[in-house]
């Protein structure tokens, strides 16, 4: 599949540069939910931040998508500021709201549709976004026949079809069961490797960071901040062809994921 990100052309740096958002809480009290927090996303990078309840992911990934402003500090784009909402950054949240209305293709193809693409070039390019995740059989079934599993499908070949450089995911996979989780996993995996987009995607599963991520960020709270890095490269594995239940079981998969657990863990009682 065609993407801009393929053939050795990069995508663009999406980049957190001291950035600090405080709210105005109630009664007068003001929350910092970030502090000082400085993070690139480099071309074709999947980055899974971790971290207790609170401290900042979401936030994090607000700003990122340009849904809201730092209080101080900037975001940028390939080096451009990013003032708002844009095409390059697609966003997918756990309870994505599709339209029941619509039947899949109906769904994926309404941003292209929005954005006034020809209607050969976006059925085409649609089409080749629903092989890609998988819902060829499903394309015409309306979104209240589908599983959790499929719906979730549905959200990312929506994210996917505006071609953006970047996908921004706040627990895509945290409704779903053990093993549609897993499945799912797997398609990211696959998805992030054929279409050379970059990945920022936020989790409360340390071990779904481990298997997902080149790149892990732990955040701590009160007030949110970066505390540690991990590079990890099991997902390659994955895309060699290796079972999910084989890395997840391995010594050097579990002696990372406590490394990782006691950074959060860490985090949560500082
Ligand atoms: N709109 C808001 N107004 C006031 N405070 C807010 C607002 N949004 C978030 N907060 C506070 O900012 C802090 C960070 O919240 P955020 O949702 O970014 O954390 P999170 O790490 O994503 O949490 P969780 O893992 O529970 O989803 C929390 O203390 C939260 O209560």
């Amino acid at each position: 599949m065609r993407f801009q990100g393929q053939k050795g052309v990069p995508v663009s740096a999406l980049s957190a540069r001291d950035v600090n958002v405080v709210y105005s809480g109630r009664g007068g009290r003001s929350v910092t939910a970030l502090s000082n927090v400085s993070l690139t996303i480099e071309s074709a990078e999947f980055v899974v931040a971790v971290g207790a309840s609170g401290c900042g992911k979401t936030t994090l990934l607000k700003l990122l998508a340009g849904f809201l402003p730092p209080s101080s500090g900037t975001i940028s784009l390939g080096g451009k500021p990013v003032t708002g909402p844009g095409g390059e950054r697609g966003v997918v949240f756990q309870d994505d709201a599709l339209f029941p209305w619509l039947s899949v293709r109906g769904n994926i193809e309404f941003g292209p549709r929005l954005a006034g693409l020809d209607t050969a070039v976006r059925r085409e390019r649609c089409g080749r976004i629903i092989d890609l995740v998988g819902l060829a059989e499903f394309a015409d079934h309306r979104i209240w026949e589908l599983s959790g599993g499929m719906r979730q499908r549905v959200g990312m070949a929506r994210a996917l079809a505006n071609e953006p450089e970047i996908l921004l995911m706040d627990e895509p996979l945290g409704a779903l069961d053990a093993l549609t989780r897993e499945k799912m996993q797997e398609l990211l995996i696959r998805l992030w490797d054929r279409t050379q987009r970059s990945v920022f995607l936020i989790t409360h599963s340390v071990e779904e960071a481990i298997f997902l991520a080149t790149r892990i960020v732990v955040l701590s709270p009160r007030p949110g901040r970066i505390t540690r890095e991990f590079h990890t490269d099991f997902s390659r594995r994955v895309l060699a062809g290796e079972s999910s239940r084989s890395i997840k079981s391995d010594p050097a998969f579990i002696a990372l994921r406590e490394r990782v657990l006691a950074a959060v863990l860490k985090g949560a009682d500082a």
